[in-house]
């Protein structure tokens, strides 16, 4: 894939700290977004500068949440956050991009030949459609929709014991509280928000962490509840 010099952006003294040896490859990818990212818009302009702090940095110290060798799907990885960024920094994991729209999915297909990640796949589709066909350990997922939605999304999807990683803002707690009825009633499940990164990055990222702990029953006899809460919001602009 194309990307000229113009929209690089150097990276942070800390990013040294985060990324050790896969800083490169990590610069290649934020190369990758702020130009073809930008240029498809994928990634607005006004990200560019802070593509390392906001977005690449504050994904990856998710990775201590991650286990060994896990079966990871980012649902709605848009331009590959954070699923990108923890397939280059862990090698151990078979990470799944889940992203309906085309362009996108063309768009993650390109970065992952350039940047030779064979720990990671693209799947063009929308999470609720999926359940019958994918199981992972870890679900992760950044600004896709409000807790309840993503858990009905999220939850038929993990193995027993595995969890939901849900980046969010400063409002997780309030959020999660909302929406903790609605989750169990999704599945037998234990929730709690974690700060993760601190001293790495500023402020610490913020997960919703939701840990099932029954078995799912594929057979259909507990398909997934819509939410109640979570109503659906205007989607904004599509990338
Ligand atoms: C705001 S973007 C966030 C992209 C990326 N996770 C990030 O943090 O930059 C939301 C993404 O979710 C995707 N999406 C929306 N509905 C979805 C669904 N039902 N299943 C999977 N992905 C979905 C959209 O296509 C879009 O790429």
């Amino acid at each position: 894939m194309a990307s000229g010099a113009e929209g690089k952006v150097a990276p942070p003294e800390q990013a040294q700290h985060v990324f050790g040896d896969a800083l490169p490859l990590v610069g290649r990818y934020a190369d990758l977004l702020a130009d073809a990212g930008v240029e498809r818009g994928l990634i607005g302009p006004r990200e560019v500068p802070r593509l390392w702090e906001r977005h690449l940095m504050n994904c990856a110290v998710i990775e201590e949440l991650v286990p060994e060798g896990a079966q990871v799907v980012d649902i709605g990885s848009g331009a590959g956050l954070p699923g990108v960024v923890l397939g280059i920094l862990r090698p151990d994991l078979s990470v799944t991009l889940l992203e309906p729209l085309l362009r996108r999915t063309v768009f993650l297909r390109e970065c992952i030949e350039d940047l030779g990640l064979p720990n990671v796949e693209v799947r063009r589709g929308r999470a609720e459609e999926v359940h019958a066909h994918l199981r992972a350990d870890i679900v992760t997922a950044r600004a896709v929709a409000p807790l309840p939605r993503l858990a009905a999304w999220a939850l038929p999807l993990l193995r027993k014991g595995g969890s939901l990683l849900a980046l969010k803002g400063e409002q997780a707690e309030s959020e999660l509280a909302e929406a903790r009825g609605d989750l169990s009633a999704q599945r037998p499940c234990v929730a709690d928000v974690i700060r993760v990164g601190r001293g790495k990055v500023e402020p610490a990222t913020t997960v919703v962490r939701v840990t099932v702990t029954s078995e799912s029953d594929h057979s259909g006899a507990s398909k997934p509840r819509r939410p109640s809460g979570g109503s659906r919001k205007k989607r904004g602009r599509k990338r």
